[in-house]
C-alpha cells in the first residue's frame, strides 16, 4: 500500500454492521494516515467502503466517519454530546467549553461569548492592538527576504494571542517557554514520569492557569491591566448563575490553544497561495493600495472584499480543524444508516469543505466564488468553524486579524517592490490532524 496504511491488515470486518476500514497498526491505529494523508484516506475509505466507516484513532479507539452531508447535522443535534473531546484530550482540554453540552455549556458560553463578538472586539480596541503587531511581523520579513513561513507565522500569532490576553510584556519569554511545554500534551505518550512531556505539559498547564487565577483576581481588583480576560471576566461576572472560576480558568487556556495553531496554519496557507497565484497578489494589492491602511475596525472591513475572500478561500481550501469528535446519546438516523447509541462520531470538516457536493470546482482556489456572490453567507459556507452551539468564537476575531495581515502583507511589500513567491514544494509535509498545517519546511521568498 502507498499510503502510511499496516499491509498486514487487509480483512475487512463489520462493526455494528458497519466497515472498519482496513489498514489499523496496533496501538495506533490509523493515526499515521490521518495525520500524514488524510484526504487520500477519507477518498479511498469512500470507494472502497461507501459513505459510513470506522477509522481507528489509537488511543481514543474507533470512530464511526460519516461522508454524508447529513453529518454536518449532527453538529446541531440535541442528542449529540461533545463530552467525547475531554476523552481525547483530558489534560488540555478538559473542563472547558467545547467539551460541555446543554445547559452547561450555555452558561459558560454565555459568560464570555460577549467579548469576542464585533462589539466587544471594538470597545477592547483588538484591531488598533494587533495592527502595529502585525506590521511589525511583514516588515521584519520584508528585510530577511526569505522566511519559513508557519514557524513565522505560529511566533506571530503567539505575539497577537498575548497581547490579547494583555499578558504584560516582561512575563513573555516564560510564557512563550510554558505555552510550548503545554502543546506537547497533545502529542504526549501515556507515561507521567519526571522529565517526560505528559509530566512537564501538566505542569506548564498548572502554570498557565495559577497566572490566570491571578489575572482573574486582578481584574476583579481592577488593577490596570488591559485586554480580554478583564472584559470576560465583567462578563462572566454579570452573567446569570454563579459558575465557578475554574469554568473561567479552563476557558482562558482554551482560548490560548484555540486560535493559535488553527490562525497560524490559515495564515501560512494564505501566504502561500499568494505565492502560488500571482493574478491574487495583484489583486490583493490594488485593494490594499485603494484602502491605503490596514483596518483596524470590523465596520472598516466590508472595504476588503478581496481580502475577505482570500480569508474565507483559504479556509474552504486548507480547513485548519480538519475533524470534529462527537457521541450518539440515543440512536440516530444519519444517511441511509441507523447509529446505535453511544457510538463514537467523526464529522470530517475537511471532507465537506472541499466536497463537489457543496462547492463547484472545489479543488480550484477561486476567490470569485465569494467575489460574485449576491447571497449572504449560510452556514455552510463557515463550516470550517463548526456550526451550532459550539460554532467557534473566535470566527470574528479571525476575520478581522486575517484581513488585517492580509492588507498589512499587501502594503508593506509592494512599497519595497517585491512580492511573495514559492522557495520550495508544498505537497511534502503537510499535516492534517489534530490541526491541519502546510510543512514547517515550505519557505517563502519576498523578492
Ligand atoms: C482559523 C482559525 C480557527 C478555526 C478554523 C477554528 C475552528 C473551530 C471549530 C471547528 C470549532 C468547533 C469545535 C466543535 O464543534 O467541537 C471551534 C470552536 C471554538 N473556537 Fe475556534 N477556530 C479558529 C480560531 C479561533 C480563535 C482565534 C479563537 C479565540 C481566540 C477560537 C475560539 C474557539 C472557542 C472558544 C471554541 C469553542 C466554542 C464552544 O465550544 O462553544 N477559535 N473553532
Amino acid at each position: 500500500m502507498d499510503m502510511l496504511l499496516n499491509p498486514l491488515n487487509r480483512w475487512r470486518r463489520l462493526r455494528d454492521d458497519i466497515p472498519v476500514m482496513p489498514g489499523a497498526f496496533p496501538l495506533v491505529g490509523h493515526l499515521p494516515a490521518i495525520v500524514c494523508d488524510l484526504p487520500r484516506l477519507l477518498r479511498r475509505a469512500e470507494r472502497t467502503l461507501g459513505s459510513h466507516f470506522w477509522l481507528d484513532f489509537g488511543p481514543a479507539g474507533h470512530l464511526m466517519t460519516c461522508l454524508d452531508p447529513d453529518a454536518l447535522a449532527l453538529l446541531r443535534h440535541k442528542e449529540v454530546s461533545s463530552a467525547l473531546i475531554e476523552e481525547m484530550a483530558p489534560d488540555i482540554l478538559g473542563g472547558t467549553l467545547v467539551t460541555l453540552d446543554g445547559s452547561a455549556h450555555r452558561q459558560a458560553r454565555d459568560g464570555i461569548k460577549a467579548a469576542f463578538l464585533p462589539r466587544g472586539l471594538t470597545e477592547a480596541g483588538i484591531g488598533e492592538l494587533f495592527e502595529p503587531i502585525i506590521r511589525a511581523q511583514v516588515k521584519a520579513w520584508r528585510d530577511r527576504g526569505e522566511v519559513a513561513i508557519l514557524p513565522d507565522t505560529r511566533n506571530l500569532m503567539l505575539k497577537l494571542t498575548f497581547s490579547l490576553m494583555g499578558i504584560p510584556a516582561q512575563d513573555l519569554s516564560e510564557w512563550h517557554r510554558k505555552y510550548r511545554q503545554l502543546l506537547q500534551l497533545m502529542v504526549a505518550p501515556p507515561i507521567d514520569l519526571p522529565g517526560m512531556p505528559l509530566r512537564r505539559g501538566r505542569a506548564a498547564r498548572d502554570w498557565i492557569d495559577a497566572q490566570s487565577r491571578q489575572f482573574i483576581r486582578d481584574a476583579r481588583a481592577r488593577a490596570a491591566r488591559t485586554g480580554l480576560i478583564n472584559d470576560m471576566v465583567s462578563a462572566f461576572d454579570c452573567s446569570d448563575g454563579a459558575l465557578s472560576d475554574d469554568v473561567l480558568v479552563a476557558n482562558i487556556r482554551l482560548l490560548l490553544l484555540a486560535g493559535h495553531e488553527t490562525s497560524a496554519s490559515t495564515i501560512a496557507w494564505m501566504v502561500i497561495e499568494l505565492a502560488q497565484h500571482p493574478e491574487l497578489w495583484d489583486a490583493l494589492v490594488e485593494e490594499a493600495q485603494r484602502v491605503g491602511a490596514v483596518p483596524t475596525g470590523h465596520e472598516d472591513l466590508a472595504q476588503c472584499p478581496v481580502a475577505e475572500a482570500l480569508f474565507r478561500e483559504t479556509l474552504r481550501m486548507h480547513p485548519a480543524s480538519s475533524l470534529v469528535p462527537r457521541r450518539a446519546m440515543q440512536e440516530l438516523q444519519l444517511g441511509q444508516r441507523r447509529i446505535p447509541a453511544g457510538t463514537h462520531l467523526c464529522i470530517p470538516l475537511l471532507h465537506f469543505s472541499t466536497s463537489p457536493l457543496l462547492h463547484e470546482a472545489p479543488d480550484q482556489f477561486r476567490l470569485g466564488r465569494w467575489l460574485q456572490r449576491t447571497e449572504p453567507i449560510r452556514p455552510v459556507d463557515m463550516l470550517q468553524f463548526g456550526a451550532g452551539p459550539h460554532v467557534c468564537m473566535g470566527y470574528h476575531l479571525v476575520w478581522l486579524e486575517l484581513v488585517q495581515f492580509s492588507i498589512a502583507l499587501a502594503l508593506t511589500m509592494q512599497e519595497a517592490g517585491v512580492r511573495p513567491r514559492l522557495m520550495s514544494g508544498v505537497e511534502k509535509g503537510r499535516r492534517y490532524y489534530p490541526t491541519a498545517h502546510p510543512s514547517m519546511t515550505v519557505r517563502i521568498g519576498f523578492s
